[in-house]
């Protein structure tokens, strides 16, 4: 749904996605541009080529980067500027658990988290427990995590963001560099995340279910509402990009 006079009404229940007139400049170029996105969707797709914008518009979701212009608002909360509350409020799973994982031990990565939301030592000890329990991992505890395989990276990392309960988790490209038994497990674990989800995919048929589209094309939202329009629409343009033999197109 477009930005539109039900985003107030939205920002006041505290309980949906609202992004208002964003857009950010990186390097003298525009990567997002007048993103007007409103929607109290629960699971959210955002497909799109390479170089689209997807994992700004991620990061941005997340507090990790500010807009130069507009407001993102994720369940009340201006993510940007009060941290510590969209620490409670979103979190994100990355592409690569290598660039998410600090510390050597399984415990210590996922305290750390509730520890900077200023959870006590011994309250972060118990969600630690109890997170590895719901997982089936308690023997993970003190597990060194660079003996750990990138799957099981991931879901360290999937545990590490359920943990702080937050009220929308967004997974950029979370499969990638998966098995297919261990993406089974872990689409298991995230049709299990009692939160909202946002995942970035370039596979249609991950979200084809999921209850809003977004296809980011060029730093614009192409189209975006119910996946199955926005996914044929999308599929069609980019089989249609993929057959010919143009390579000028090519994004970057
Ligand atoms: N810090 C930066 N400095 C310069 N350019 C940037 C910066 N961050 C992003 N960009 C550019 O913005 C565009 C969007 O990048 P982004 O990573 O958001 O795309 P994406 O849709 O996630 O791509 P992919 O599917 O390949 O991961 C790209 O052209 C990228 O080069």
């Amino acid at each position: 749904m477009r930005m539109g006079t039900g985003v107030s009404a939205m920002e006041e229940t505290g309980a949906a996605i609202v992004l208002s007139g964003v857009s950010l400049t990186r390097g003298g170029r525009p990567v997002l541009q007048d993103i007007d996105l409103s929607t109290d969707a629960r699971r959210i797709g955002i497909v799109g080529r390479n170089g689209s914008g997807k994992t700004t518009l991620a990061r941005l979701i997340c507090g990790l980067i500010a807009p130069d212009t507009g407001t993102v608002r994720i369940g009340g909360v201006d993510v940007a500027r009060d941290r510590r509350a969209a620490l409670r409020t979103v979190g994100i799973l990355f592409q690569n658990p290598d660039h998410q994982i600090i510390f050597p031990t399984v415990e210590e990565e996922l305290a750390f988290g509730l520890t900077q939301m200023g959870r006590t030592k011994e309250q972060a000890q118990a969600a630690v427990t109890a997170i590895l329990a719901r997982f089936g991992r308690a023997h993970w505890h003190d597990a060194a995590i660079h003996t750990l395989s990138h799957g099981q990276k991931q879901l360290v990392c999937l545990m590490a963001v359920l943990a702080m309960e937050p009220r929308v988790v967004v997974l950029d490209e979370p499969f990638s560099g998966l098995d297919l038994p261990t993406r089974m497990q872990l689409t298991a674990a995230f049709a299990r995340i009692d939160a909202g989800i946002v995942h970035i995919t370039h596979d249609p048929d991950v979200v084809r279910d999921y209850d809003h589209v977004i296809w980011m094309d060029g730093g614009r939202v192409a189209m975006q509402g119910d996946a199955a329009p926005v996914l044929d629409a999308y599929v069609a343009r980019m089989t249609a990009l993929g057959a010919g033999d143009d390579l000028s197109h090519l994004a970057g």
